[in-house]
């Protein structure tokens, strides 16, 4: 656990390119520990685009971005797997081996982020499973569980390295209203033990419903519902 009082996130004058092409410019924000944020905007407005870069997928060529204690200007390829451990990423790129258990998926990802004693390695998956819900799953085949359960052990997998903060792209995308908001459930409950989440969402209930703060892309710019009056009614 973390107790110094830093932003886990921390955003100063950066675009956001998408090749040559800037898709956002002048982005100032931070989150700070614990904050649970939303990120809206209409579609092709930049989300991804602005989540990508946050983990080194896009490249940050102008501005500074500091991230669970990496400084993405400085940072050197090498470095990115040890940025990906300590950030938990929930997004529709990332999904889970078709031909591989639960169990194998969150051990590829473990392995891969330099776990090697079994006996933590088991202990932590079970620890993870059981935070989602999902305690009996460790055995199954992706296809033998719902979207909605495939999710969980999406977020399950995201934890696997107690992550400062979760960045989450339409993690209720595509699924029923009910499973939908199981899953933001249990987003919140994931910050309420303390790490921070960024989530980019269409789902305008979940805005309605909760009065999270508010990060919107719009016209190449993000504004800030802290500094702005940010309207997130039926228009984006
Ligand atoms: N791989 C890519 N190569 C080139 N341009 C891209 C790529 N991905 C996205 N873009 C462009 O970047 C801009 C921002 O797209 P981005 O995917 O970040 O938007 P978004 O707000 O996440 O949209 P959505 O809500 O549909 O996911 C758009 O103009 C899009 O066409």
């Amino acid at each position: 656990m973390d107790f110094t009082t830093e932003p886990v996130l921390q955003v100063t004058n950066a675009t956001i390119f998408q090749g040559m092409d800037p898709v956002l410019t002048d982005v100032d924000f931070s989150v700070e520990q614990h904050e649970f944020v939303f990120l809206i905007g209409r579609t092709g407005s930049g989300k991804s685009s602005l989540l990508k870069t946050l983990y080194a997928d896009l490249a940050l060529k102008s501005g500074k971005v500091e991230i669970a204690g990496f400084d993405l200007t400085q940072i050197k390829t090498k470095e990115i797997p040890f940025l990906r451990r300590k950030i938990g990423i929930v997004f529709q790129d990332f999904q889970l081996f078709s031909d591989r258990t639960v169990a194998e998926n969150l051990n590829f990802v473990m392995k891969a982020t330099g776990w090697k004693d079994s006996s933590k390695i088991k202990a932590r998956m079970a620890e993870v499973l059981l935070l989602v819900g999902l305690n009996n799953a460790a055995s199954k085949m992706p296809h033998q569980l719902s979207g909605g359960e495939q999710q969980r052990v999406v977020i399950a997998r995201a934890l696997l390295n107690e992550p400062s903060i979760l960045l989450a792209d339409e993690p209720t995308g595509n699924l029923d209203p009910d499973v939908a908001d199981g899953i933001f459930k249990l987003f919140q409950e994931i910050n309420k033990k303390g790490t921070s989440i960024l989530m980019a969402t269409h789902n305008h209930e979940l805005l309605r419903k909760y009065p999270y703060r508010v990060l919107k892309c719009e016209n190449g710019k993000l504004l800030d519902s802290k500094t702005h009056d940010v309207s997130f009614g039926s228009t984006y």
